[in-house]
This record gives structure tokens, sequence and C-alpha cells, in this order.
């Protein structure tokens, strides 16, 4: 207690040199041409990379000038949104778009029954492993609780360093198997220690796809409908991959790039990804969408909750961080194609599930927000609701646990990690290693007992 309390007081003592040494007049970006973020202000990233895993589209070239447009988004090619209708009442959407983003085309149904059987085999953690590891320290926190898992999960890999991309394959398709198990027991461990619910830990199903065992070890009764599994297949297919440059898969990168192993480098993108302004954003989002509850009693009123917003990013409402979460992107400008996707299902259930109240929340909050942020914030390329936007509404939906937004985001972008991890092993062979402009000024060594 003594020493917490000395601490406390020795913390906020030295944070304030912190902050007088450590912060960098923000004109000096653009004296030494540094671009913040590593974006230019149109959302154009330094160049860091080239890859054929995904591309992002946010802006369209018009008589030689580069003008925003509706965000695109093509695994090896193919724009999500036909691999969304191609899987129209089709079950393994997510292994079939997994199978493309890892080996570069799409599968024929041979190859797709192989790959989905070879996922739902790799549904499988050591012996004991949910007991001594997943069930050990339970935190509302999953994705810590995912990070031990995959850490550990390395000492019981007796070729856990090995580069061979025959064996990163391996271990990356192991991930991918027992992600959802690693993120729904941890769960559940939480839910009993912590939440004093019941535990159960359910063994997938071999002949069940991701999505479906997802709800089925999620569910006391192991049962869920088509649609719920379609949905859910569908949300996983958007959160699969997004370029080399979101933070997460960069992470991974930039992990793979020194010689690291594969579970090193995939406890590192777990971290980047619970970020609340990468995929942490989902719970962000709902937990904001309470407190606009709590403070506005009439859906309709566009005033009132313009007013809200107002607030929030003047960091004067919710938490304070000047965030509306849910709304805007580093790279698309108009529209995420994924958001749109989301939007035209999530209407629907809305509606069979008696939420259309909450609907018109969403609708004019996505109506108002963009606005409201392009008058208080220098926005250059637009802004608009992203993928994070309506995935917890979705969630909520279908009774998933808020706790586990944020790790089904982890569940699905494990596969474009895998991808860029096997890509940059592959092909670039080279240290990630960018370069800081050095402001430091030269001093001389003053003796202890002179300063
Ligand atoms: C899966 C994903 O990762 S999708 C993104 C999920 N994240 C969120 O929803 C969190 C809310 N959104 C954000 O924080 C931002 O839009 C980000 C982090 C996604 C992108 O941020 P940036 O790359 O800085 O975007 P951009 O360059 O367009 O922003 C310009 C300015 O507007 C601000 N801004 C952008 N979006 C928002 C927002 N939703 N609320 C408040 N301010 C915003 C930025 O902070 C930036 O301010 P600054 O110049 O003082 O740093
Ligand atoms: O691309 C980004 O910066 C963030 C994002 O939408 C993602 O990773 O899905």
């Amino acid at each position: 207690m003594e020493y917490m309390e000395n601490l406390t007081e020795y913390v906020e003592k030295q944070a304030s040199l912190c902050q007088q040494h450590d912060v960098i007049d923000k004109e000096l970006y653009a004296r030494y041409g540094v671009k913040r973020g590593l974006r230019d202000e149109n959302g154009q990233g330094v160049l860091t990379g080239l890859t054929n895993i995904s591309q992002i589209i946010a802006f369209k070239d018009v008589d030689g000038q580069k003008v925003p447009c509706d965000g695109q988004l093509l695994y090896r090619g193919y724009d999500v949104q036909d691999l969304v209708k191609g899987g129209k009442g089709k079950r393994h959407i997510f292994e079939e778009a997994a199978y493309l983003l890892l080996f570069g085309e799409l599968p024929t149904e041979t190859q797709l029954s192989e790959f989905s059987s070879v996922i739902a085999e790799s549904m499988n953690l050591p012996t004991n492993f949910t007991r001594d590891v997943i069930m050990k320290a339970p935190s509302v926190d999953i994705m810590n609780s995912m990070t031990r898992s995959v850490l550990t999960l390395a000492s019981y890999d007796n070729q856990a360093t090995n580069l061979d991309i025959d064996n990163v394959l391996r271990q990356c398709i192991g991930l991918i198997g027992t992600f959802p198990m690693m993120a729904v027991y941890g769960y559940h461990a939480y839910n009993h220690y912590e939440n004093d619910g019941s535990m159960y830990i359910h063994r997938p199903d071999k002949d069940a796809s991701v999505a479906e065992n997802i709800l089925r070890m999620l569910r006391p009764d192991m049962k869920y409908t088509e649609l719920e599994a379609r949905v859910l297949d569908i949300a996983l297919l958007l959160h699969m991959e997004h370029g080399g440059g979101n933070n997460s898969t960069f992470t991974t990168r930039v992990v793979t790039s020194s010689g690291s192993d594969t579970y090193s480098a995939i406890a590192a993108a777990l971290s980047s990804l619970k970020g609340r302004k990468h995929g942490g954003a989902n719970l962000q989002v709902m937990n904001m969408m309470d407190d606009i509850k709590e403070h506005i009693k009439d859906y309709h009123d566009e005033e009132a909750i313009e007013a809200y917003l107002d607030k929030l990013l003047n960091k004067q409402a919710y938490d304070h961080k000047g965030l509306i979460y849910g709304m805007g992107h580093a790279v698309y400008s108009l529209s995420d194609p994924r958001e749109k996707v989301f939007k035209s299902f999530v209407e629907q259930l809305a509606a069979a599930k008696g939420r259309d109240e909450d609907m018109t929340l969403y609708n004019n909050i996505e109506k108002i927000a963009p606005k409201l942020i392009a008058k208080e914030r220098k926005i250059y390329k637009g802004v608009s609701p992203n993928v994070d936007f309506y995935s917890g509404f979705v969630y909520e939906m279908l009774g998933i646990p808020r706790e586990l937004y944020t790790p089904l985001f982890a569940v699905a972008r494990i596969v474009g990690w895998s991808a860029h991890r096997i890509e940059e092993l592959v092909t670039t062979d080279k240290i990630i290693r960018p370069a800081y402009k050095s402001l430091v000024k030269y001093r001389e060594y003053v003796d202890r007992d002179a300063r």
C-alpha cells in the first residue's frame, strides 16, 4: 500500500518530465517533410512495400486529377462485395476467402472441401491447454488472453522458430483453426471466474464451418440458425484482410522481417489490433452507443444527437478522447465498402429483431457525424463510417457478448496476417527499418556531483 502510494506520487511528479521532453511541435513535421502516421493529409501512405494480397481503392483518376470515390476492397483481385454475393446461400464463405488469400486462387469445390476439413481438423489445442493456459488468470480482455495463448503455443511446437514456408504455413493454419477456440474458451473462463456465469467448453464439430463452430462453442445449447451462421460467415469475410499498411498487418510484417517466429509475430499483431483506433473500435462503438442512449431519449431528435456528438469531439463526453468511434479511416474517403455490406443486412436483421429504433439512431449518427468531424477537424479526403460502425450491432443481434467483438476481428484477420507473413518471407527478406529525423542536440556530459 505504502509502496503504491509512493509510486503514484513519484509517477505523477515524473510524468511532467515526459510531457516536457517528449513533446514535438507538429509544425516540425511539415518543415522536415515527415509524414505523421506515415501518411499525408489525403490518406496516401508512405510506400513501404509491394503486395499481391489485396488492394484498397479510395480515389480515382478523373482527367489526371485524384478525386475521392466510393471505397472498394479487392482480395487477390476479387471485389469483396462479389465474394459476398457469390457466397449467397452457401456455407464456408470464410474458408473460401481464406484459401484465396493464402494461396492466390479461388478454390474449386474439391479444394475448398479439402481446405475446410484441414481447418476443422486444426481446431485442436494441445492436451490440457484449455485448463493450463486459457483458464488461468482469466480476464475481461480476451485479446490479452489470446495473445498469451498464442505465445504459449510456441512451447508446444518443436519447430517454433523454423522459417521454412511449409512450416510457417502449418503454424498459420494451426492458428486459423485454434483462434476461435482461444477466443470463445477465453470468454467462458472469464464469464465463469470473473462474472459468476456458468462455464461450458464445447468441442468444435469437425463437419461445421468456422462460423458455425464459433456459435456452437459459444452457446449453452450449441444451437444456431442457418441465417445466424451465414451472417457471421460474411462478417468474418469482411474482416479478413486490409492491405499491408493497416496497423496490425504492418506490425506482422515488421516483426516477420526481423526473422522472428510465427507465434511472436502474431502475438504482436493481436496487441496492435486491440487498440481503440484499430480493431478495438468495434467495442468502443457499442460502449459509446450506450452513453449516447443514456443522454438522448428521442432517437429522431437530430439536434440533440448533433449536440452530443459535438461534445464527443470536444472531449466532453464518453471517454473524453475526442473521437467518434466507427467513423473515419486512414485510407477510405467517401465510403468503406465493408460498412456498406454490413448496412445492407443490418437493416433486415434490425427489423427482424425489433431493433428499428436503434437503427434510427445509427442512421442519424451516420448522417450527422461525418459532417461534424469534417467541420471540426482538418479532413482533406472526406470522412465516412468504417467497418467497425455496424459490426458490434450485428454481433449484439447475434447474441455475441461484447468481450468477443474485437477477438472476432482477430479470428478473421489471422488469415490476412498469415498471408502477409508468408509474402514477407517469400519475397522481401529484408529487415524493415525506417528512419526518424533526429532533433537531438549534442550535450557535454555533466558529472553527477555537478548537476
Ligand atoms: C478496422 C479499423 O481499424 S477501421 C478504424 C477504426 N477506428 C475508429 O473507428 C476510431 C475513430 N476513428 C479514428 O480515430 C480515425 O478516423 C482513424 C484512426 C481511423 C484514422 O485517423 P487518421 O488517419 O488520423 O485520419 P485522417 O487523416 O482522415 O484524420 C484527420 C483528422 O481528423 C481526426 N479524425 C478522424 N476521424 C475521427 C473521428 N472518428 N473522430 C474524431 N476525430 C477524427 C483525426 O484524429 C485527425 O486529427 P489530427 O490531424 O488532429 O490527428
Ligand atoms: O486499413 C486500416 O488502416 C484499418 C482497417 O480498416 C483494417 O485494418 O481493416
